[in-house]
């Protein structure tokens, strides 16, 4: 182990794990979930805990008062992301809003997006795809409730986020869905996982080796290739679909205006980044709240019970009246606390040479923030911080929420990289799990007791649940349209 004064000329580096010639601390996370590993490593080391990743220092924050000086105190020196070879082939040399390092480029797309793209006002505006998108899954799950037959949840729930998506992004169902999400998810993969070009960047055997670039040109080919299509059928029809604009019709209208650069690499690349950072993300929290609450049958009862009460009278959940709930957004919260889908958030670059709670991070360093870590810290957690409680923030957790403000719980980051989809995101989870409640009872088959329920996760592009997750409904309140009452 290193010792804490360990370090370059004057630096005191932070300390951590001992490590290898070549793979440097790597051996120390290889084949564990990275979160999990380095929680451990971080218990040995401390909250500010340096590694090497092959060639890449990194440094890793695993406290509440790490992660504010990281993403509050010194934000703006951490503000930047590291430019890697996937990254720099999926994203058109940082062209996207996720990956783009700090500069003019990434204000004035982040400015595009917060004040454009992803506004409540255009999150409203997208209401009807919403509504419509839930009841098709409705009236789908009625039929099996119907046929007593499971329906994968898993797969439905990817399917309702990425519909709801393509339709406020394209404006209509669009013919390349498959293949396109296929390729898409493809891409993703490639840039969130660590792999060898990434790791060894000087190396070009290993660059070599791991093939991975000559995939991620491929997939990233076909994928702007397919959106080279639907952006000359917009630009053909110049404007909105009946006064309604979808996302393209948005993106292009402010290159027109000036307010985006004139190069579509730029439109093609933001749309990867909502798909990328929006679609997996929403459904993989909707598919944990669902397994979770069936895990606890209490939980359930109380959510179930209070979207019975407040949409009774009308038959179906409709999402103007869904900011009535008090309980339902707890369970999206407690859900997001247990299983943020993005554990170490985006990286972060660190522009110049800062001090983080007395050790050195110099300049060009990779900065994770465990935020797994940080949600299930028993110093902040006291309450059994494994257990799933929304009831939690009724009580010793009041006015925590996911903003950015509480480094407890930072599901969507915090700072000027904050996610800025939260809006988007939650209105697709709160809308459709509302209506899973509200309509049908939920089993797992062939499971007596749902404790036993797999809750294992893996860690790919999202943390995701290991196990599909098939569920048997049970209808309770008539879906609109259907009538298959049991
Ligand atoms: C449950 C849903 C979601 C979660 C948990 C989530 C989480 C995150 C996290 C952790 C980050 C990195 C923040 C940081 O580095 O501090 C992020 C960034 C981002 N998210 Fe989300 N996200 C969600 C949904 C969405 C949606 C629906 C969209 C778009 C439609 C979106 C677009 C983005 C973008 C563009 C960034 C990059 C921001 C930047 O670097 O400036 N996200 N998200």
């Amino acid at each position: 182990q290193r010792s804490p004064t360990y370090g370059r000329g004057r630096l005191r580096l932070p300390p951590g794990p001992w490590q290898l010639p070549i793979i440097g601390s790597l051996h120390h996370i290889a084949g564990k979930a990275p979160h999990r590993a380095l929680r451990e490593l971080a218990r040995r080391h401390g909250p500010v805990m340096m590694l090497r990743l092959g060639e890449v220092q990194a440094v890793v924050m695993s406290s509440r008062e790490a992660a504010i000086e990281v993403m509050k105190t010194q934000d703006l020196a951490f503000a930047s992301r590291p430019q890697t070879a996937t990254v720099r082939v999926i994203t058109k040399e940082g062209r996207d809003i996720a990956f783009a390092p700090y500069g003019e480029h990434w204000r004035q797309l982040r400015k595009v997006a917060i004040t454009e793209l992803l506004s409540v006002r255009r999150v409203l505006s997208f209401r009807a795809v919403r509504e419509d998108e839930v009841a098709a899954m409705l009236r789908d799950v009625a039929e099996a409730a119907a046929a007593s037959r499971p329906v994968e949840m898993r797969a439905r729930l990817a399917a309702l986020v990425s519909d709801t998506t393509l339709r406020a992004v394209v404006g209509e169902r669009w013919k390349h869905r498959d293949v396109f999400l296929r390729e898409l998810s493809c891409a993703t993969e490639l840039v969130a996982g660590f792999n060898l070009a990434d790791l060894w960047p000087s190396s070009w055997l290993a660059g070599r080796l791991s093939g991975v670039l000559p995939r991620a040109q491929a997939c990233i080919h076909r994928v702007y290739g397919l959106l080279d299509g639907v952006i000359e059928e917009h630009l053909r029809r110049d404007g909105g679909r009946a006064g309604h604009e979808d996302l393209i019709d948005v993106l292009l209208r402010l290159q027109k205006d000036g307010e985006l650069p004139r190069d579509m690499d730029v439109v093609k690349a933001v749309i990867f980044d909502i798909f990328g950072a929006g679609s997996d993300t929403s459904a993989t929290t909707l598919e944990w709240a669902l397994a979770e609450l069936v895990r606890n049958p209490k939980v359930m009862r109380k959510a179930q019970a209070e979207v019975r009460e407040a949409f009774g009278d009308v038959g179906r959940v409709r999402e103007q009246a869904l900011g009535e709930l008090q309980y339902l957004p707890l369970v999206v919260r407690e859900t997001l606390r247990l299983h943020a889908p993005a554990p170490l958030l985006l990286p972060r670059l660190s522009r110049k040479p800062c001090r983080v709670l007395g050790y050195d991070v110099p300049e060009g360093t990779m900065v994770l923030v465990n935020i797994w870590a940080l949600a299930r810290d028993e110093r902040h957690w006291p309450n059994a911080p494994e257990e799933f409680r929304p009831d939690r923030y009724q009580c010793e957790s009041r006015g925590v929420d996911l903003k950015g403000t509480n480094f407890e719980l930072l599901p969507f980051g915090a700072g000027r990289r904050i996610c800025p989809g939260l809006a988007f995101g939650l209105a697709n989870i709160e809308l459709a799990l509302a209506s899973l409640l509200f309509h049908f009872d939920w089993e797992v088959p062939g499971l007596s007791d749902p404790t036993d329920l797999d809750m294992t996760d893996i860690f790919s592009a999202n943390t995701r649940r290991k196990a599909d997750l098939p569920l048997r409904p049970i209808l309770r309140v008539p879906v609109p349209d259907v009538d298959l009452v049991q």
